[in-house]
């Protein structure tokens, strides 16, 4: 066993072509011997493809209202919360003028399926168009689904990336998680994005009841779609939800993900998000081959995350300087924004 895992990190690390068998026995090993075996051959194939640098996304949450009713999420319609917000226009750039000024390497504007945005798609790609000449930096746009019109608007207004999450890639699963919603639609829409130029970011909600076959699935469809930016993100249960009483259960499952999908391809970014477990579960997942550092939120300004809504932000650990000390401390750094420019002009030219 330990024989056969050592050979396949070998491959992996040789730049060879990964199977699914091999796939199947890194996502089947569980003792802490082959998972630090593991997480360090992932390191090590994350230093190969992009030195010790390490980027940093800044995560503008400027609306909470929402027309879905995810199972999992916090801000499904149905959830009744103490309060929602739209911010103003305002707001939202002085907010990301201020995280640029911290020190982020992008922007990642984020709603819920707020129909003020999508009755009027215009108010989004104007706000995009703003926001990048505020900023000068890349953006990424969260809006959920939105019609290929839009799209490709806001691919004209300077949106670099689009991310929108599968969340498994099991069509059953699917229906129990994103209720009401079409799947099929959902994937035509990071189709129609990667074909109007835009770097596709897709994700995995682990800790949902997955298989290894399910994850194996999901792997090969990002490689398909030629996704430039993949996650997995632990199931955290909110109140309120259907999902409220499950247990959370997926952190070992995150880790192992991104640690696989760094094995697998090699070549992308791969997020340790702030939004699990705030501040503290940054080493781990540093630690297992994640190369960027997302949902970094300015304090006392009234905006939320999304899997922890309020966790560390006040605080101000989900900041540059509470990020930098962690990466100080796993002998990493901050990359400058000139590589950051440099990896999306290459990958745009790439293609699909
Ligand atoms: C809140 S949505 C924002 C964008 C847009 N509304 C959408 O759903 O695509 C972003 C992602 O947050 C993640 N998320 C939401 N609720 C979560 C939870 N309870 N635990 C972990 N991740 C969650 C899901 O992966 C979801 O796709
Ligand atoms: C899930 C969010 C990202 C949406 N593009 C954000 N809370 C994060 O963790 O990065
Ligand atoms: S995950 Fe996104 S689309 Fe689903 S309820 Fe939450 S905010 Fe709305």
């Amino acid at each position: 066993m330990s024989e056969n895992l050592d050979k396949i990190l070998e491959k992996s690390i040789e730049k060879q072509a990964l199977s699914d068998e091999d796939l199947l026995c890194l996502l089947h090993s569980e003792d802490e011997d082959s998972l630090q075996k593991i997480f360090s051959a992932a390191r090590e194939v994350r230093c190969r493809e992009f030195g010790d640098g390490i980027f940093l996304y800044g995560f503008v949450y400027f609306s909470t209202y929402c027309r879905n009713d995810c199972n999992f999420c916090y801000y499904r319609s149905s959830n009744q919360l103490p309060e929602r917000y739209r911010k103003s226009r305002e707001e939202i750039i002085r907010t990301a003028v201020d995280l640029k000024e911290s020190g982020v390497h992008l922007i990642d504007l984020t709603m819920g399926e707020d129909d003020y945005y999508l009755k009027d798609g215009e108010r989004l790609a104007e706000l995009v168009s703003e926001l990048k000449a505020a900023c000068g930096i890349p953006v990424m746009v969260s809006p959920g689904v939105v019609p290929p019109a839009l799209i490709r608007r806001l691919a004209e207004a300077g949106a670099d990336w689009y991310a929108l999450y599968q969340e498994t890639h099991n069509r059953d699963r699917f229906k129990g998680l994103r209720l009401h919603q079409d799947y099929d639609t959902r994937m035509q829409a990071k189709q129609a994005a990667a074909s109007c130029g835009m770097l596709i970011e897709e994700g995995l909600l682990s800790g949902i009841g997955e298989s290894a076959e399910d994850v194996i699935h999901s792997l090969h469809i990002m490689k398909e779609m030629g996704v430039s930016q993949g996650r997995s993100m632990t199931f955290v249960p909110q109140q309120g939800t259907p999902m409220e009483g499950r247990q959370q259960s997926g952190f070992l499952n995150e880790l192992k993900m991104i640690a696989v999908l760094r094995l697998y391809l090699p070549d992308i970014l791969i997020p340790a998000s702030l939004d699990v477990d705030g501040i503290r579960g940054l080493e781990e997942r540093l630690m297992s081959g994640a190369n960027v550092v997302t949902s970094i939120i300015p304090p006392a300004k009234g905006f939320a995350g999304v899997a922890n809504a309020y966790q560390d932000i006040d605080e101000g650990f989900r900041t540059v300087p509470g990020v930098a000390k962690i990466l100080d401390e796993c002998g990493l750094r901050r990359a400058s924004l000139e590589e950051y420019a440099e990896w999306i002009e290459k990958r745009k030219k790439r293609g699909f």
